[in-house]
């Protein structure tokens, strides 16, 4: 059976002091969280020390925004695997479209970064997903296809997130239609080898549209930006129906 996985992608917002109120708003909320679903927050590197601590016995795991491929190294602004899982972080984001278009991100580096978070024993979860300017061509399904066999080549996919993020969907307001979140996710399905991957769809999901989205068949959890930022808006999506 596929996990469902409801993530928050913190982006860079929250100082320390702000995480510690997230949580103190956020962590009551779960009491009557059915059992069948995983909870993760995705913060800034600087947050992650004093969430490992404050999460220790919760429901919620912690995971990264990113990881580099090398252990150690010359890397200025990068982090290791062996950092992150020192101090209990169980998930990294890779491939975001934040890093792709901001920080010269290729599917050549996303696959190095994806091989090496399993290495050193981090689930990663990799986006994928097309510009408006790409779905207007025609190019969704044709670049999705690509950026997963890039991406995933020599990946064991029986330790792996893919979360399906179409650009023009990201903190816009302009959700893509569910039915047609699941239609995509369903050939992401169709080109893996495992068919158990848990798949998330990420771009503006909201409390009024989370339980659209996880009644489709295809569609396993959410890669949350805007709305996880926020104690109540998460507690709605992480409680969907
Ligand atoms: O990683 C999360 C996505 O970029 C979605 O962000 P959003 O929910 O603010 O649209």
């Amino acid at each position: 059976m596929r996990k469902k996985v409801i993530a928050g992608n913190w982006k860079m917002y929250k100082t320390q002091a702000e995480a510690s109120e997230f949580l103190l708003n956020f962590l009551h909320t779960l009491e009557d969280t059915p059992e069948d679903r995983e909870i993760i927050l995705c913060v800034p590197f600087t947050d992650l020390g004093i969430l490992s601590k404050s999460l220790h016995g919760s429901r919620v795991q912690l995971g990264a925004q990113n990881v580099h491929w090398e252990e150690q190294g010359a890397y200025t602004g990068e982090i290791s695997g062996p950092m992150l899982t020192e101090i209990g972080v169980r998930y990294a984001i890779v491939g975001h479209s934040e890093r792709r278009q901001y920080f010269n991100e290729t599917d050549e580096t996303v696959n190095l970064r994806l091989i090496a978070a399993q290495r050193y024993g981090l689930t990663p979860i990799l986006c994928v997903g097309e510009s408006k300017q790409q779905r207007d061509a025609g190019e969704t399904e044709s670049l999705i296809i690509s950026q997963l066999a890039k991406g995933l080549e020599d990946v064991d996919q029986n330790n792996v997130i893919i979360a399906y993020e179409p650009i023009w969907a990201i903190g816009t307001g302009d959700t893509c239609e569910a039915i047609e979140a699941n239609r995509v996710i369903g050939l992401i399905r169709s080109q893996l080898t495992n068919p158990d991957v848990t798949i998330q769809y990420g771009g503006s999901v909201k409390p009024n549209n989370i339980d659209e989205i996880m009644a489709q068949p295809e569609i396993d959890g959410a890669l949350v930006g805007g709305a996880s930022l926020e104690p109540s808006s998460f507690a709605r999506i992480v409680n969907y129906k």
